[in-house]
C-alpha cells in the first residue's frame, strides 16, 4: 500500500512511524534484525537513558514556553515510551511545559499549534446520534480513564471552545507520569458544544465549531449520550473524570452522574483534596488543629464550594459537631463580595451553605478585617488580589498566617510566594497552584508548595483503575487529603512546604491510590476480586515503568 507521496509501510518503517513500538537509536542490533530496520536507522545505538539525556539536554535549549510545549507533544507522537520516560524521570522540570501553567498558553493558542495527530477524539455537536459509534474509531479498546472538558472554564483563562483539549491530554499525561497508568488505558476527549470566545468565533483558523455554546436540555442530552457511550463500549469501571466546565453546568452534571457512574470533578472534588491535605501540613506546621482555623475563600464557585465542603466535613470528623456548625468558621467573597444571608435570594445554589448570618462587605481587605480569618485560600482567578494591605492584615492578625493562592495559571495566581513571604516577614505558610521555585527571605529558604489537584487526580486514576472502581465519592478524597497529607516529610515542612515534593510524587500516587482502594472494597465498591490480600503490592505491580 503506497501513500500519496510514495511510501510503502513496511513492518519496519511502520515500528518507525507508530509512537507506542518506536524506540528510534534505541533498538537494538537483534531488533533492527528482525524488525527490517537496517538502513532506516543511523548505526549508533542509544539507551532509553541516553535518549532521556539528550531530549533534556534539547528542551533546555529552547527559549519559549510554548515551544517546549509544542517539543514535548511531539515527542509524544513520535516516540511515547520516551515521552513518558522524561516526564517520569524529570517530572518537576517538565511538569510545567505539559500543564500549568504552559498548558493555559497552548490551550489558547491550539488552534495555532495543532498537530495533525490524533492526541484524544474531538465529540462536536455534529456528532450527535453517533457518538457511541466514534468511539469505535479510538484505535484502543480498552479504555479505563478519560478525562474530558467542554472547554468552557480553562484554567482561569475563560471560554477556549475545543482548543480545551489540552487540558485532558496534559491531565492524563500526569496520570502516567505521576502514577503510572499506561498511557494506552487513557482517553482525552473535548467535547464541542461551541464557544462563547468572540477572538474564537471570529478566528479563520479555529479548529472547532463555529456556534455560540449550546445551552439547556439538549446540552444535558449531548453530555449524558458521551457518559452512556463510554460505560456503554469500556464497562462500567471506566473512570470518567469531568475537567473545567462552567459551573453552571460542572455541579448539576457532577450530582446527576456521581451516583450512575464512575466519574469525578476534579476542579470541585479533587482540588477539594489537595488543599485540605495542604492545611493539614499547615496544622502540622503550626502545631493547631483544622478546627482551630477560621477560613476566607476569595472565590466561591467549584474550587470554593469544592475545597469549603471538604473542610467543613474534615472539622466534622475532628470535632463531631454538626455539619452546619463546621460550615460556620468558613467564610467566602465571590465578584460581590461577601456570600452572606443578605444576598440568598441571588446567590448559586453551591453557595447557599456559606452564607451566613454576617454582615455584607464588599471586598477581600474588609472582609480580612471583620472576620480575623487565620487561612486565606485564593481560588478567584483574580490576579494580584492579595496584595500587600491583605497579607499584612493577615500577618498582624496571625502568627502564621496561611495563605493559599491557588488559581491557575501563574498570570492569575492572587500573590507570589515571594510577596507572600516578604509582606508577612517569612511567617505566611503559603501554597501556590501553579509552580513557583524556592524563595530566598532574611537568611531562610523557603520552598512554596504547588497546592495542584496533580498531586489528587492520578492516584484516584491509578487506585480506580486497580481496583476496578464502580463509583467515585467525596469520601474517597478525604480519605485521599488525609493520605496525601501523610506523605509530607518533615524537612518540607521545616521549609515551609505543605506538600511532598514533586520528585516522590509516583510514591505519593501509590498512597494515594492505596488509601482509595481501600475504601472501595470496604464499601463494596470494587470489582477486581477477590480483593488482593496485599493491595499496595497489588497497586505497585499495575503501575507502568517507561522501559524499552
Ligand atoms: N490549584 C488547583 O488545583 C486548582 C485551581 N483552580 C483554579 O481556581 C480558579 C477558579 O476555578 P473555579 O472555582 O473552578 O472557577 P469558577 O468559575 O467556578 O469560580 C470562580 C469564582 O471566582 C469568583 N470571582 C471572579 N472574579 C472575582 C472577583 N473580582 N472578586 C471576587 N471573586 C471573584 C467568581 O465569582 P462569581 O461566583 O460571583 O462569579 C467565582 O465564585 C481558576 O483559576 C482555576 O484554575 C481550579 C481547580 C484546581
Ligand atoms: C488545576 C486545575 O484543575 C485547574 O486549574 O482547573
Ligand atoms: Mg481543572
Amino acid at each position: 500500500m503506497h501513500d500519496s507521496q510514495g511510501f510503502v509501510g513496511s513492518k519496519g518503517y511502520t515500528t518507525l512511524k507508530t509512537p507506542s513500538q518506536n524506540k528510534g537509536l534505541g533498538f537494538t542490533d537483534a531488533e533492527r534484525e528482525t524488525l527490517g530496520l537496517r538502513g532506516l536507522l543511523p548505526p549508533a545505538t542509544l539507551t532509553l537513558e541516553d535518549q532521556v539525556e539528550l531530549t533534556m539536554q534539547e528542551l533546555r535549549r529552547k527559549t519559549s514556553a510554548l515551544d517546549k510545549y509544542v517539543f514535548l507533544q511531539s515527542l509524544q507522537d513520535v516516540n511515547a515510551t520516551l515521552y513518558y520516560a522524561v516526564l517520569s524521570r524529570h517530572t518537576y522540570e517538565c511538569m510545567p511545559f505539559v500543564y500549568t501553567p504552559v498548558v493555559g498558553e497552548a490551550c489558547q493558542k491550539f488552534s495555532q499549534i495543532y498537530r495533525h495527530t490524533p492526541q484524544g477524539l474531538y465529540l462536536s455537536l455534529n456528532d450527535r446520534g453517533k457518538l457511541r459509534s466514534i468511539l469505535d474509531n479510538w484505535p484502543v479498546e480498552d479504555i479505563r480513564a478519560i478525562v474530558f472538558t467542554d472547554g468552557e472554564r480553562i484554567l482561569g483563562l475563560g471560554d477556549q471552545g475545543i482548543d480545551g483539549m489540552g487540558i485532558p491530554v496534559g491531565k492524563l499525561a500526569l496520570y502516567t507520569a505521576c502514577a503510572g497508568v499506561h498511557p494506552s488505558h487513557c482517553l482525552p476527549v473535548a467535547l464541542d458544544v461551541g464557544t462563547n470566545n468572540e477572538a474564537k468565533l471570529n478566528d479563520p483558523f479555529y479548529i472547532g465549531l463555529k456556534r455560540r455554546r449550546l445551552t439547556g436540555e439538549a446540552y444535558d442530552a449531548f453530555v449524558a449520550e458521551f457518559m452512556e457511550a463510554a460505560v456503554d463500549k469500556y464497562g462500567k469501571s471506566v473512570m470518567l473524570q469531568f475537567e473545567d466546565f462552567g459551573n453552571n453546568n460542572a455541579f448539576r452534571l457532577l450530582h446527576h452522574w456521581q451516583e450512575k457512574v464512575c466519574c469525578f470533578n476534579d476542579d470541585i472534588q479533587g482540588t477539594a483534596a489537595v488543599a485540605l491535605a495542604g492545611i493539614l501540613g499547615s496544622t502540622a506546621i503550626t502545631g493547631t488543629v483544622v478546627n482551630d482555623h477560621r477560613f476566607l475563600f476569595l472565590g466561591a464557585g467549584e474550587a470554593g464550594a469544592g475545597i469549603a465542603e471538604l473542610i467543613a466535613y474534615a472539622i466534622q470528623v475532628e470535632t463531631g459537631k454538626s455539619i452546619e456548625e463546621c460550615r460556620k468558621q468558613i467564610f467566602m467573597l465571590d465578584s460581590n463580595g461577601l456570600v452572606c444571608k443578605s444576598r440568598l435570594g441571588e446567590l448559586q445554589h453551591h453557595k447557599i451553605n456559606f452564607a451566613h448570618d454576617a454582615e455584607h462587605v464588599p471586598d477581600l481587605l474588609s472582609a480580612v478585617k471583620a472576620l480575623k480569618p487565620t487561612a486565606l485560600i485564593g481560588v478567584s482567578t483574580l490576579a494580584k488580589s492579595f496584595n500587600q494591605a491583605v497579607i499584612e492584615e493577615m500577618s498582624a492578625n496571625n502568627e502564621r498566617p496561611i495563605i493559599f493562592a491557588l488559581s491557575n495559571p501563574t498570570s492569575k495566581a492572587e500573590c507570589t510566594p515571594e510577596e507572600a513571604y516578604r509582606w508577612s516577614d517569612g511567617a505566611a505558610v503559603f501554597a501556590s497552584g501553579s509552580p513557583f521555585g524556592p524563595v530566598e527571605f532574611k537568611g531562610k529558604t523557603y520552598v512554596p508548595g504547588q497546592g495542584n489537584n496533580a498531586y489528587i487526580f492520578p492516584g484516584v486514576g491509578l487506585a480506580a483503575f486497580a481496583c476496578g472502581a464502580t463509583r467515585i465519592t467525596d469520601l474517597d478524597m478525604y480519605i485521599a487529603a488525609k493520605a496525601l497529607a501523610a506523605t509530607i516529610p518533615q524537612d518540607q515542612l521545616d521549609a515551609s512546604c505543605v506538600y511532598p515534593p514533586l520528585r516522590d510524587i509516583r510514591e505519593v500516587s501509590l498512597k494515594v491510590a492505596v488509601a482509595i482502594a481501600a475504601n472501595k472494597y470496604a464499601t463494596g465498591q470494587a470489582s477486581v476480586l477477590p480483593k488482593p490480600a496485599d493491595l499496595e503490592a497489588h497497586i505497585r505491580s499495575v503501575m507502568y515503568t517507561p522501559r524499552y
